[in-house]
């Protein structure tokens, strides 16, 4: 029987640690509370407190189920934002209209569902460009962000770690940097003597074109620097990942759509008290623990930020770094949850951002773990399917703990072993790498004789060098 134990913490720095849950819920209510803009660049976030929503999508291609979806996803991460959803549109379309998202007729139905509910901001289930966000902003009077702009915006909210902080902030200036030209057109065109003035309504007050232009060069050298302050903690985590491979110790990362139930699934295998919420992108921050296999070897589980469909790419950029570190795990545990209306979108969208994250390595992705994840909140009929379609796949339940021993089983199997097995005798005086083989090895024999521990052993060949001397029979296997 394979038993994982949770070990100490590893590798965790305190003041990175995660918020507490009320803290996190108490900083969502806080948010909207705005204070002097120092900055252009919390101009665009700032505003982004929102509060009551309507949410605008168009169904382009996919089926009715499909498109319901992504507006219900939509909806979550609103409310996950902190935002009240009042209503949800969906316009039937061959695409997105260029000037407004949505057609013109649709724009009038949307103006009136605004004023009618009071909402104060409109939500489009897309990545819309500059024009259209403007041009739909000036006619239905209230602030209008996209997708993107919402899960920066959560990433935002969620980010607790210097790291991570850095890589929204930088996601964040990204997405500005183009939109920040869109708001010069529209000024320049104003200063021209254009009616209107400078009134052009809720996120066109923008600076005047001279502060523009310092505002940009300041937004670019700020994105110098998050660049560089990035590719700096990331040779920190090599380094700490370097640690780790010359222990040569395993390591396994736990991937998955969000709330899929990945930090659940960690805290089941290792008893860690990982935040886990009903809410999309509670980590953000990977969490690593050490665990053991009922035979004692020791290993890492990383803990993952959520992937989401559409996940903006300006964001897979930045996390790159933490994406990939996922990427150089000895195994991926992908965590699908099996409760969802369609977890074949959620397996796809996933493996799409891995794939992302691959293109430009030249190392191909670990080998894939699939585990179905919430089985006692799924259907039977989906369940089968899934078990049918993702073949090679575990079920379980993080919450109610079914499947969690044979989950271990299957990644104690799964873990590469160490290499060379070696015989030796060691002296009672050398208790310490007799503790060694069993934390960093697998200890397949064990005898107390009377000059001290024989023991066989399959180990690293840096355990094996130090075993040397007390060595009675080696051969690499
Ligand atoms: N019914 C049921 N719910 C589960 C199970 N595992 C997790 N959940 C719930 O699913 C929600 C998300 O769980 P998390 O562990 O936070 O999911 P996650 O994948 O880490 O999510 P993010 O970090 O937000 O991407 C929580 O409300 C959990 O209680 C399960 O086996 N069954
Ligand atoms: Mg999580």
């Amino acid at each position: 029987m394979t038993e994982l134990t949770h070990e100490d913490h590893y590798e965790e720095d305190p003041s990175t640690g995660e918020m507490e849950l009320e803290d996190r819920a108490s900083l969502r209510r806080v948010a909207g509370l705005s204070t002097e803009l120092a900055d252009v660049t919390e101009v665009e976030y700032r505003q982004l407190r929102l509060e009551r929503v309507v949410l605008v999508g168009v169904w382009a291609e996919g089926t009715a189920e499909q498109n319901d979806a992504s507006l219900a996803e939509l909806a979550r991460l609103a409310e996950t934002a902190g935002s009240e959803v009042l209503e949800g549109l969906v316009q039937r379309r061959v695409q997105p209209d260029p000037a407004t998202y949505i057609g013109s007729g649709k724009v009038r139905e949307l103006r009136d569902v605004v004023i009618a509910t009071g909402a104060d901001t409109v939500i489009c289930d897309g990545e819309l460009s500059p024009g259209q966000l403007r041009q739909l902003e000036e006619k239905v009077k209230v602030k209008v962000i996209d997708r993107t702009a919402l899960i920066l915006d959560i990433f935002a909210q969620h980010a607790s770690s210097k790291e991570g902080k850095a890589q929204v902030e930088l996601a964040q200036l990204q997405y500005l940097i183009p939109r920040l030209r869109g708001w010069g057109a529209s000024l320049s065109r104003q200063g021209g003597g254009r009616a209107g003035g400078a009134n052009g309504g809720v996120g066109l007050r923008g600076p005047g074109e001279t502060k523009l232009e310092t505002d940009r060069r300041r937004i670019n050298k700020r994105v110098s620097k998050l660049r560089r302050e990035i590719a700096a903690m990331d040779t920190i985590r090599e380094t700490k990942r370097g640690r780790r491979v010359a222990n040569e110790v395993p390591s396994v990362a736990i991937v998955g759509y969000t709330n899929a139930g990945k930090s659940s699934l960690l805290n089941a295998l290792t008893g860690a008290g990982v935040l886990v919420e009903d809410a999309l992108f509670a980590t953000l921050d990977p969490t690593t623990r050490r665990a053991q296999t009922a035979d004692g070897r020791t290993f890492t589980l990383t803990d993952t930020v959520g992937f989401v469909r559409h996940l903006p790419h300006q964001l897979v950029d930045a996390f790159r770094s933490t994406l990939e570190e996922a990427a150089d795990a000895d195994l991926l545990v992908h965590v699908v949850d099996g409760a969802d209306p369609a977890p074949e979108e959620q397996v796809n969208a996933v493996r799409e951002v891995l794939a992302e994250i691959t293109r430009s390595r030249k190392d191909p992705l670990p080998p894939e773990l699939l585990v179905i994840n919430k089985a006692d909140a799924a259907d039977q009929v989906t369940l089968a399917r899934l078990r049918h379609q993702l073949a090679g796949s575990v079920l379980v339940s993080a919450r109610t703990g079914a499947g969690i021993p044979e989950l271990a089983e299957v990644l104690a199997d799964r873990l590469p072993r160490p290499e060379m097995v070696v015989e030796a005798l060691v002296p009672y005086t050398r208790g310490e790498l007799v503790a060694r083989a069993h934390k960093d090895g697998e200890v397949l024999e064990e005898e107390h004789v009377e000059d001290g521990t024989r023991l066989l052993v399959r180990v690293h060949p840096d355990l094996a060098a130090a075993l040397r001397r007390f060595e009675t029979n080696s051969t690499p296997r």
